[in-house]
Formats: structure tokens, C-alpha cells, sequence
């Protein structure tokens, strides 16, 4: 296989507005690609097109050679939106053990995924007397039990504590060296050193495709927030 998923003259408009502007890339397959930029710059706009539930106004997403969306990918993708997506009427435990027999997978599997997530604790707890942190992290794990090839995950670290976005952030690159494709939202620069590529978005633009190397690099920083300003303002310089 060559890129995991290939994205060519993606132009998506949501209510009146033109919100992607014909964006094409490809994201390597074994890697975490980090999807950053502004609020409001498209990124959640993206993921949706990746995994197959944004309307598309033209262009092609391809997803493990396939269409993006289409049935075949349905146990091969997983996605994590920003919102929780669990039963809030049933525990931790339930709800991982659900996801798992949804896509195959064992008891014993539901409950690794708990671990992963760091929440074997409250495996008892019932998810709507949750924290919002704690309740990100149980629809992470019930992305990780089906083992997608392709893990899509908006914003996975919101308001966690810095020693578990650090566990997290392990955690996927662990995915990776397995094979796993993660491409991981975030709008806090600092995540953008933890990848292994970068996609940079401003309003529905890409204004790089790089490796947190060539950023610095061609944004003249070691400071990744500094570098991205300096691109932006490049590209303003070049457009004037
Ligand atoms: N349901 C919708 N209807 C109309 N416009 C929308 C809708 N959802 C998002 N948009 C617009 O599309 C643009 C891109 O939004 P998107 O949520 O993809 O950005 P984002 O980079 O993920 O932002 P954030 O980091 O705040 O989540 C924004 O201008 C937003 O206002």
C-alpha cells in the first residue's frame, strides 16, 4: 500500500460557505499526522471527509484504497469526535465491552482498552457521572477496541492533565510502530513536535505539509507556533 489515505482537490462548503478550498495531500500510512491550525480553520471539516460523513462539494478521498465512507472501511476506520460519542446510561466497563463485541473482539480486549485510556478505575462508574476528560477518554477507548487500521481522532487531549496527554500521546505512537495510521487534531501547537507529519490548515487552506523539521525550517523557528506565524505570513506577503 502507498499513502493510507490520498486526498486530491477536496473543496467542501458547509451552509453558504466554502469551507475546504481544494485541498490535496497524502498521509503516509504507520505515522501519527497531526492535523493542526486556528479554530474555525477546517480541520474538523477534513476528518469528516476522511471517514466518510461530510457531504463533499468535489474532489476524491481515498481511505485504504477505498472511497472514504465506504461499508467495507466500517470496522478499518475509527473515529473519535470531539463530542463523547458513549451511552452515558451505561458504565465504563459496559460501554467498552459493547464497542468490542461490536467489532469481534473479547471482554478481556474491552478492558485493555480501559487500561490504555487510563481508566480501569471508573471502569464501575456510569459514563454520565463522568468528568469531560474522563469522558473523551472512554470514547478513545471505544475506538481502540475494534483495532482500526486508520484512527481518526479529533482533539483527543482536550483538558486532560499534561501526565496523561503525555501517556496518550505514548500510547499513540505505540499505535503507530504497530501499523496504525493516526491522524490526531489539535489546535495546541505544542502536539505538533509530537508528530511525525503535519498538516497545517488556516482557514481551509493548507499552508504546509511537513515534517516538524521542514516547519522549522521553512518557518525560520525553532518554535513550532513561531514557525507556522512566519509560513502564514509568507504566504499573506506572496498574495499582496
Ligand atoms: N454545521 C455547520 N454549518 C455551517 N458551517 C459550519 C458547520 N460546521 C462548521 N462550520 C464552519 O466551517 C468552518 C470550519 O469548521 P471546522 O469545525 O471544520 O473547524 P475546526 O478547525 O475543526 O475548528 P475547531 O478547532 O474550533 O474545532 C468554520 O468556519 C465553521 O464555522
Amino acid at each position: 500500500m502507498g499513502a493510507a489515505v490520498t486526498v486530491t482537490d477536496l473543496v467542501v462548503h458547509r451552509g453558504p460557505r466554502r469551507v475546504l478550498h481544494g485541498l490535496s495531500f497524502a498521509v503516509p500510512p504507520g505515522q501519527v499526522t497531526g492535523l493542526l491550525g486556528p479554530s474555525g480553520g477546517g480541520k474538523t471539516t477534513l476528518m469528516r471527509a476522511v471517514v466518510g460523513v461530510q457531504v463533499v462539494r468535489s474532489g476524491e478521498v481515498t481511505v485504504l484504497d477505498e472511497p472514504a465512507g465506504a461499508p467495507v472501511l466500517r470496522h478499518r476506520v475509527g473515529y473519535v469526535t470531539q463530542a463523547p460519542s458513549v451511552y452515558e446510561d451505561l458504565t465504563v466497563r459496559e460501554n467498552a465491552r459493547y464497542f468490542a463485541a461490536l467489532h469481534g473482539m473479547s471482554a478481556r480486549e474491552a478492558d485493555a482498552a480501559l487500561a490504555d485510556v487510563g481508566l480501569a478505575d471508573a471502569a464501575g462508574q456510569l459514563v454520565r457521572n463522568l468528568s469531560g476528560g474522563q469522558q473523551s477518554r472512554i470514547s478513545l477507548a471505544c475506538a481502540l477496541v475494534g483495532a482500526p487500521e486508520v484512527l481518526v481522532l479529533d482533539e483527543p487531549t482536550v483538558g486532560l492533565d499534561p501526565v496523561l496527554r503525555v501517556e496518550l500521546w505514548d500510547r499513540f505512537h505505540a499505535l503507530a510502530a504497530a501499523g496504525t495510521t493516526l491522524i490526531v487534531s489539535s489546535h495546541v501547537m505544542d502536539e505538533a513536535s509530537r508528530c511525525h507529519r503535519l498538516l497545517l490548515l488556516r482557514d481551509g487552506d493548507l499552508i504546509a505539509d511537513s515534517t516538524p523539521a521542514e516547519l522549522r525550517r521553512d518557518g525560520r523557528s525553532d518554535d513550532l507556533e513561531e514557525a507556522f506565524l512566519n509560513l502564514v505570513m509568507d504566504r499573506q506577503e506572496v498574495a499582496a
